[in-house]
């Protein structure tokens, strides 16, 4: 089939790259042109793994890309891949994705023949229907099941893996309210769905909009009820990842996503859960559960840095702040939990010195008068104390660096360093 997809961020490009290793004709389109070029040059404007191979195999070929949006009359679906920030409130902010939705509409209008229109952001339930339709609608002068459909296909990749994650998803969700639609995105993941054995849910605009939400809250929530379980744990001096692998043997429990800590950060899971207390507040439901999720979350740094109080004061200390990236295997510092544990450690007056094998650029625009390390060992030399914020591998492997501290106390807040003869070690929920 022949694809276009608007916003070639971390989703449209895996989206197009993938899409065009599974045989089809892709388009991506983008308003920074820098983007744009980096594609055509076989280049991923990303870091994923694997990416850059697929952009390298297929652009020139079945991927191209192009700030034009008249690309899409050529094209018999177009995926909308365009951000959906938060707003100060929490909600979101739907404004990119109803621009981007307005200038297809208008390039459209141009087109023979049918077209679909698949909303890949993650919106809150009726956006794809009240917001995308209408606009879509009026801009393209056509009617819905007229020449012109619109769809809902949420996203579920994780960023350090989203090449493996599209292209083995334990699902796909497509929503939509004609057959036409259903038809459409059949054929297009027909590719993956007859060599994976993915399940297919097909459903409602909003049940697939919700859904997205569902799958991210839960997660997020879960994370938060095993931190305010490792808190208590911690309180007794138990160790919380003991209580995790026993727990998780409960096939209804699952032992993914109960690794206590410092918290979830990233570029979703808090935009998502705000979305969705926003979303639930506008239809005149207090989300308690959600909220509190997120005050569990909100906690954890100061957390962390209680523990390293507990061993002194850090003021007018050197103290290393060990990860700065959200996760492992990102440079990604997007509601980093190394943030609040920065500002937390700076409003006690320490001299902060962070490392990160990957992130320490993005970090450095967020806190420029900060010390950055070009590794763990420099950070280390002469510390006070230092905190693990991020799982990074190299972590694990620490041994004699800890020797050259000025004194040896470590706070982990991701259960990554070893405990080891001559290192005072605290362990958030451990
Ligand atoms: N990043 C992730 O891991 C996941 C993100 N999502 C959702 O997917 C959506 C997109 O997120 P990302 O890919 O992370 O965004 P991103 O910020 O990485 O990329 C967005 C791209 O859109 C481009 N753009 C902005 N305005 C445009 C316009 N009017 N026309 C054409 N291009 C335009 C930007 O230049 C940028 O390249 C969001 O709703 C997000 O919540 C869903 C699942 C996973
Ligand atoms: O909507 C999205 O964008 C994506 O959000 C998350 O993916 P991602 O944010 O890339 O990363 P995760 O691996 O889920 O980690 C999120 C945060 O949770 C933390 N985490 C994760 C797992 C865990 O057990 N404990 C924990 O604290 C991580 O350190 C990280 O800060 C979801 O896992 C994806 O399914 C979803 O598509």
């Amino acid at each position: 089939m022949k694809v276009s997809i608007i916003g070639s961020g971390y989703v449209g490009t895996t989206l197009a790259a993938c899409l065009a290793d599974l045989g089809h004709t892709v388009t991506a389109i983008d308003v920074d042109e820098s983007v744009v070029d980096r594609i055509n040059a076989g280049e991923a404007p990303i870091h994923e793994p694997g990416l850059a191979d697929l952009v390298a195999e297929h652009a020139g070929n079945r991927l191209r890309a192009t700030t034009d949006y008249a690309a899409v009359r050529d094209t018999d679906v177009t995926f909308i891949a365009l951000p959906t920030p938060s707003r100060k409130d929490g909600s979101i902010d739907t404004s990119l994705v109803e621009m981007g939705t307005e200038s297809l509409g208008e390039a459209l209008r141009e087109k023979d023949g049918e077209h679909l229109v698949v909303v890949k952001s993650t919106v809150v339930p009726g956006t794809t229907a009240e917001r995308v339709a209408p606009v879509l609608v009026e801009a393209s002068g056509k009617q819905l099941g007229e020449g012109i459909d619109v769809a809902m296909n949420p996203e579920f990749l994780r960023e350090g893996h989203a090449v493996s994650d599209f292209l083995d998803p334990d699902k796909i969700v497509f929503g939509a309210e004609r057959e036409a639609a259903f038809a459409t995105l059949r054929e297009l993941y027909r590719p993956l769905t007859e060599t994976t054995d993915t399940h297919v849910v097909e459903t409602g605009l909003n049940e697939a909009e919700i859904i997205k939400y569902a799958n991210n809250a839960f997660l997020a929530a879960k994370i938060s009820l095993m931190n305010e379980l490792g808190n208590i744990c911690k309180e007794y001096g138990i160790d919380a990842y003991e209580v995790a692998d026993a727990i998780g043997l409960d096939d209804r429990i699952g032992s993914q996503f109960l690794n206590s800590g410092v918290g979830w950060g990233g570029s979703c899971f808090p935009k998502d859960v705000a979305a969705l207390i926003a979303a639930a507040d506008e239809v005149g439901y207090d989300a308690q559960l959600l909220k509190a999720a997120v005050a569990v979350n909100d906690r954890q740094p100061e957390r962390l840095l209680s523990l390293l109080d507990d061993h002194g004061d850090v003021a007018g200390q050197r103290v290393a702040v060990l990860g700065l990236s959200f996760k492992p295997g990102t440079d990604d510092i997007r509601e980093s939990r190394a943030i609040p544990v920065i500002q937390g450690l700076l409003d006690r007056g320490a001299d902060v010195v962070g490392y990160d094998p990957v992130a320490a650029d993005r970090m450095r625009e967020r806190f420029p008068d900060i010390t950055y390390a070009d590794s763990a060992a420099e950070a280390l030399r002469d510390a006070h104390g230092a905190v693990v914020v991020t799982d990074w591998d190299e972590f694990a492997a620490l041994d004699e660096e800890f020797d050259t501290m000025a004194r040896p106390v470590v706070v982990d807040g991701r259960h990554v360093v070893g405990r080891r003869e001559g290192l005072t070690y605290e362990g958030l929920t451990w």
